[in-house]
């Protein structure tokens, strides 16, 4: 079986972890739910790692979202709503991550991909790349509760806005929303100097900060609302509509 996450450590103290699936676009399949689930998990509790980073393999994706090749199987309600709960607690847990989490967002970041982005706490954009929220185009809604998290990190007005048109953005526009902080220009390591501003401090710095975020959202009920959310999704991946969009994802090119 192919690996579908590269993680490397770095002496600096961060951990990067890479999509690795770059012939469709780093898409989420369920083997990749199962090791980002476990690397979360793992990550959390080294004390070598002070942060993570999460980016995709390939320069032409971060992530394409949810694999629709492989999820197009699942017709009903409740079996959407099982896997997209699966990916929902890890979208959950990756948000509340203990320590400073950031997207390096190196190519496209669309659906499922914006909504990993989004529970990250830092979006970083080589520049030019195109990112959406495209699952409206889909007749669905964010499936992993990333729509939750958006309306926590960017103003609820830019929110909707990116959320209702289900546009793709250049990097440079997102920026002016808000999601991404930092544009990278080509070819520089950009986003190293401001991963470095942070590993200066001592872990425990990174992680008391972390700690505020993360209470101030357990007390707003976070984890209720995503669950909402991802009922929403799973409501109308039964519908026609949406069967009918990945289809013609899918035979778009046969
Ligand atoms: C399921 C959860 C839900 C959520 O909660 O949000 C979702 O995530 S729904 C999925 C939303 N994602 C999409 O709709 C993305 C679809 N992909 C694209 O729009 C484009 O592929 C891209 C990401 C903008 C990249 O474009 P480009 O560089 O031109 O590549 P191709 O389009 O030619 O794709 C190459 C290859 O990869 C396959 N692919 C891409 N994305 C997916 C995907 N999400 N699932 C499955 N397969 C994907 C694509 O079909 C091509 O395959 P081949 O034709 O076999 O080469």
């Amino acid at each position: 079986m192919n690996q579908v996450l590269i993680v490397e450590k770095d002496v600096r103290g961060y951990m990067k972890i890479l999509f690795n699936r770059p012939e469709k676009r780093n898409a989420v399949n369920y083997q990749l739910m199962d090791e980002l689930e476990a690397v979360l998990s793992k990550a959390a509790s080294d004390d070598e790692v002070k942060m993570l980073i999460l980016t995709g393999a390939g320069s032409q994706a971060f992530c394409s979202g949810g694999d629709l090749s492989e999820f197009h199987d699942l017709y009903t309600e409740e079996e959407a709503f099982t896997m997209l709960s699966k990916m929902g607690k890890i979208l959950y847990t990756l948000a509340v991550f203990p320590k400073p989490t950031l997207a390096l967002l190196n190519g496209s970041a669309v659906g499922g991909g914006c909504e990993i982005a989004t529970a990250c706490d830092f979006r970083l954009a080589k520049s030019g790349v195109k990112l959406g929220f495209v699952q409206g185009t889909l007749g669905i809604t964010t499936g992993w509760g990333g729509a939750s998290l958006l309306l926590e990190k960017i103003p609820e007005q830019k929110a909707l806005k990116l959320l209702l048109d289900a546009k793709i953005h250049k990097a440079e526009e997102a920026r002016e929303f808000g999601f991404v902080d930092k544009i990278i220009e080509e070819d520089t390591n950009g986003w190293e100097e401001f991963v470095e501003d942070l590993l200066r401090h001592e872990t425990g710095v990174l992680m008391a900060y972390k700690k505020l975020l993360v209470k101030k959202w357990k007390d707003s009920g976070i984890k209720g609302r995503m669950e909402a959310e991802i009922r929403e999704c799973a409501k109308l991946w039964a519908t026609d509509a949406h069967h009918a969009a990945v289809d013609r994802f899918l035979n778009k090119k046969k």
